[in-house]
């Protein structure tokens, strides 16, 4: 529960309190909101439409209010209700995907619950390495080939080992080569075919992994993802390296997807489910705490 306020927000807490001052308040001038939630990366659209509805004066109860009002995300429960459950993980190289599949995949056998994991990123070498080193620490099997091979096929094997060894949760890396949009459309399109051969509910979630310290600059990125294969969910990584935790606000408002997860650090155990409330809390904590 802590986690996601303490680790998750602590930059972004320091970029409203820069702006605000670090002492306690019972009021706040709206241009001052104003100054602090753009330093924070909260969209400019966003922060008028708050901002147009507030008076001079803004305590602490009024804010959080309008804060809750403008940030409509869909609900982000997951309820693992079918076997194998397949997770297909997408998102640009470096966004934080492979860590991210070890935190899910840490989750869900903490939870009990058996995981295969598909190294499907067949484009880089490294990719599959490092899927295999979580794998090894995690001790959960792994399905993968060899570097250029094919990432459907290994889709296929993932979703089929899973099946044929009756493991609760596949969860499958794919590679993330946006400069070639028709490229990975193609690829990505297939790799949910061929999921869709090897067992006709697959995938049951597809999930966009979206890099936090790019702050709002990685909304355009997730259209395209969006657009292309279609999107059940995103995981918002590194929010504990970045002051731009108010692009929540803009990723959840633009994208209208459930925001599943945020990344808070680079151990299996750093992944805290999100939640609203407790997010806008960490940022009223910054500005009026
Ligand atoms: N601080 C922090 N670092 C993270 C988080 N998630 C991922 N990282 C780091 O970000 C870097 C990139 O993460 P990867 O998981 O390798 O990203 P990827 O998308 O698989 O990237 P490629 O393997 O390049 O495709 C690594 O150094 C991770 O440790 C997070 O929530 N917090």
């Amino acid at each position: 529960m802590l986690g996601f306020i303490k680790k998750g927000l602590n930059k972004t807490k320091e970029a409203l309190k820069s702006v605000v001052g670090s002492e306690k308040k019972e009021k706040l001038p709206k241009d001052l909101i104003e100054e602090a939630l753009l330093e924070a990366d909260m969209d400019y659209d966003l922060v008028e439409k708050i901002i147009n509805r507030l008076p001079e004066e803004v305590t602490k109860e009024k804010l959080k209010k309008e804060l809750a009002w403008v940030f409509s995300v869909p609900k982000n429960d997951i309820e693992i209700n079918d076997k194998p459950f397949t997770f297909l993980i997408i998102g640009v190289n470096g966004a934080g995907k492979t860590t991210t599949i070890a935190k899910l995949a840490h989750k869900f056998k903490s939870e009990g619950k058996s995981v295969i994991l598909g190294a499907a990123d067949t484009f880089r070498a490294a990719a599959i390495e490092q899927l295999t080193k979580w794998a090894e620490i995690l001790d959960v099997p792994i399905v993968k080939t060899k570097q250029g091979h094919d990432p459907a096929a290994v889709t296929y094997d993932t979703i089929a080992s899973a099946k044929a060894k009756g493991i609760d949760i596949a969860i499958i890396d794919t590679a993330g080569r946006l400069h070639n949009k028709v490229n990975l459309q193609n690829e990505l399109k297939k790799i949910v075919n061929v999921a869709k051969k090897a067992y006709e509910n697959a995938p049951h979630k597809i999930v966009l992994i979206i890099d936090g310290t790019q702050g709002s600059s990685a909304i355009n990125q997730a259209k395209v993802f969006k657009e292309i294969v279609g999107v059940d969910g995103v995981i918002i990584t590194k929010l504990d390296g970045t002051a731009k935790g108010g692009s929540i606000f803009t990723i959840g408002h633009e994208l209208q997807l459930p925001i599943l997860f945020v990344g808070v650090g680079e151990k299996p155990e750093d992944l805290v489910k999100f939640d609203k409330n407790e997010f806008i809390e960490g940022i009223l904590e910054g500005l009026y705490d």
